[in-house]
This record gives C-alpha cells, sequence and structure tokens, in this order.
C-alpha cells in the first residue's frame, strides 16, 4: 500500500492542536498512556497492537510498569504522515483523558 507524503510544519500543528494528549512535531509523535496497574499496561500494549495491524502502522511502545510510552512517525516517510495522525485519533478514542 503506498504511504502518504510527509506533513508540512503547518499541517502538523494544526493537527495536534486536536491531539492534546500528543507531544511532538513533523517528525514524529508521542503519548504516554496511564493505566491502572501493570497488567492493564500490558493488556493496553495488546490493545495498541491490535489498531496498528488495523491499520499495518506501527508505533514504538515502551512499557514501564503501569506507563506505555508511543511514539509513531511513518518511517518511509521520513516523517509524520496522515497515518501516524488517524494512529494517534485511534489510541485516543479507546484510551481517553483518564487511562
Ligand atoms: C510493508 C509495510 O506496509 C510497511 O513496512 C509499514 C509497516 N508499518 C510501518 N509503521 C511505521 N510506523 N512506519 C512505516 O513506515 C511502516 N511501514
Amino acid at each position: 500500500m503506498p504511504r502518504p507524503p510527509r506533513l508540512s510544519p503547518d499541517d502538523v500543528a494544526t493537527a495536534l492542536a486536536e491531539l492534546p494528549m500528543w507531544s511532538g512535531g513533523p517528525d514524529g509523535i508521542e503519548r504516554t498512556l496511564e493505566l491502572p496497574s501493570f497488567r492493564a499496561a500490558v493488556e493496553a500494549v495488546s490493545v495498541v497492537a491490535d489498531v496498528a495491524e488495523q491499520l499495518d502502522h506501527h508505533p514504538d511502545m515502551d512499557l514501564r510498569w503501569t506507563k506505555v510510552r508511543l511514539a509513531v512517525v511513518t518511517h518511509s516517510a521520513g516523517g509524520l504522515t496522515e497515518l501516524d495522525l488517524e494512529l494517534a485519533r485511534r489510541v485516543d478514542a479507546l484510551f481517553p483523558a483518564r487511562d
């Protein structure tokens, strides 16, 4: 499947204004999920993995006790694309403000 093009800094800034739980910029974005337990954090990794497989787009995931740091960038585009934003939106739908 062809990858979407890298987004301009202006497009990234506009998109991130709608994704307040994510930080970063044109080179990639990240969000840390905070779960109530280690087991819940492990399960969150699995839930995000399902989303990643559906999109064929895979974030870096760093699990530390009750926190899971997600970092996403489109490697083939060398920066942020719509695919990263779609992944972020889906994660936010599954893990709203109180993780
Ligand atoms: C063939 C397959 O679509 C590609 O290797 C995908 C898989 N997952 C990916 N994930 C991310 N984050 N960036 C990519 O460029 C990427 N490429």
